[in-house]
């Protein structure tokens, strides 16, 4: 069996190349980073240090590494004989990864069997994403019919967190213990691939949003308020009174809205919420706040992990998630400048009014209950900014 894996960076060889490789896939690591490939390419093995209460390290074997920038045919011809392609570039990395999935499925004989695609991003349809993007490439509609009969795309919410490396680590990956793959079994009518460490589920829907909305939601809060006390980790951060009472109380209007919308059970959510945060204080990892508040354009989406729960919250609770939009304020100073969405955030802060950037960036417009608040936010952001520079 052979998984083609897009994004051989933290997720992609702590995480993915891992589960793969123990489900007994030869794993083809794809990637634009020629460094990296022509490590990875250079290795018979790696090695995943899993940190936590119980230490362990795993060795993967058995895998190959191709340059997606450079060696685009090679790469077709892995895609063309492959079972699984994953993913884990990003979501906004999809649409630039679609083409040569595309050109692999074209390659692929009318006999094989249809090769399962996994977008494993943190990202809700991430794989629908990715086959939009495919389709969108493609000249007609019978090409499209063609390449679609080819392939099975399948959601999946993945969790474990994955810190950026320490400069002396090579290829090897320092990653925490725990982990869940969940995927969407009912794409694959009977055929999903066999990956006994991913737990397929008929219905993702309320997977991926208590995933996000719960570990995400936590962990940019985490971020933001941190970065905003000045700690640098994320285990720092958690520690200071006022970072956990601010993660404690947006994640209780997070579950009080997956509840209201899923009818998750309380006491599991509960449970749920006070493992994330244990997890967040993992004294062994050194995951940086500039990490995990890394792109908070893309964190302030309307789908993603603020204004996602958000919305949910006064749609099915009823009232303004008040810490959850207060999160929000925090997103709105993390003032990081090598991170290029930070740059252009406080850019739009200093150019755009308000309401503007509640729509654009946020995707609420007027009439709708978080308007306002989120107004007012912004509003509040810009008149500190604008004091500071006086
Ligand atoms: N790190 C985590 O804790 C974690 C956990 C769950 C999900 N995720 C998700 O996994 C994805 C990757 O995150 P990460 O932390 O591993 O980031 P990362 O930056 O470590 O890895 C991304 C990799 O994608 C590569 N890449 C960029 N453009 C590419 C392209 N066009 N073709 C092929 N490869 C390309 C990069 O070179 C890099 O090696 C994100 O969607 C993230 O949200 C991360
Ligand atoms: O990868 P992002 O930028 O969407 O989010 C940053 C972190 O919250 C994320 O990578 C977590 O570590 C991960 O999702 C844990 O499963």
């Amino acid at each position: 069996m052979k998984a083609v894996h897009f994004g051989a960076g933290n997720i992609g060889r702590g995480f993915v190349g891992l589960l793969l490789h123990e489900a007994g896939y030869e794993v083809v690591f794809a990637d634009v980073n020629a460094e990296l490939i022509d490590a990875l390419a250079a290795a018979d093995s790696y090695r995943v240090h899993l940190v936590g209460e119980d230490s362990e390290t795993k060795t993967v074997t058995g895998f190959r590494a191709i340059n997606s920038a450079t060696d685009e045919d090679a790469l077709v011809a892995e895609i063309a004989s492959a079972d699984v392609v994953t993913t884990a570039v990003g979501p906004r990395i999809l649409r630039f990864v679609a083409p040569v999935i595309a050109r692999g499925l074209a390659a692929r004989s009318d006999d094989a069997p249809r090769l399962a695609v996994m977008a494993c991003e943190n990202a809700i349809g991430a794989s629908d994403l990715l086959a939009a993007e495919l389709m969108d490439g493609l000249p007609d509609d019978d090409t499209r019919e063609e390449l679609a009969a080819r392939a099975v795309f399948a959601n999946t919410a993945v969790d474990r967190i994955v810190p950026a490396q320490a400069a002396d680590a090579g290829i090897d990956v320092t990653v925490e213990t725990f982990y869940e793959w969940v995927v969407d079994r009912s794409p694959f009518g009977g055929h999903a691939p066999e990956i006994p460490g991913a737990h397929f589920v008929d219905s993702l829907g309320p997977y991926i949003e208590r995933k996000l909305f719960t570990v995400n939601t936590g962990h940019a809060t985490v971020a933001y308020t941190g970065f905003l006390e000045g700690a640098t980790t994320i285990s720092e951060a958690i520690a200071i009174p006022a970072v956990r009472e601010a993660v404690e109380a947006a994640l209780r209007e997070t579950s009080a809205a997956l509840t209201a919308k899923h009818g998750l059970p309380e006491e599991e959510l509960a449970a749920y919420r006070a493992k994330i945060l244990d997890r967040f204080a993992n004294p062994y990892l050194v995951d940086e706040v500039t990490r995990v508040g890394r792109e908070p354009i893309r964190k302030l989406g309307r789908n993603d992990r603020f204004i996602g729960p958000a919305s949910d919250y006064a749609e099915h609770v009823g009232g303004i998630p008040t810490a959850l939009i207060a999160a929000v304020g925090a997103a709105l100073r993390f003032d990081v400048p090598e991170d290029t969405q930070s740059v252009e955030l406080l850019k739009l802060l200093d150019e755009a009014e308000p309401a503007a950037i509640v729509e654009e960036v946020m995707g609420v417009g007027p009439g709708e209950p978080l308007h306002d608040p989120l107004v007012e936010t912004v509003a509040a952001a810009q008149r500190e900014r604008l004091d500071a520079a006086l």
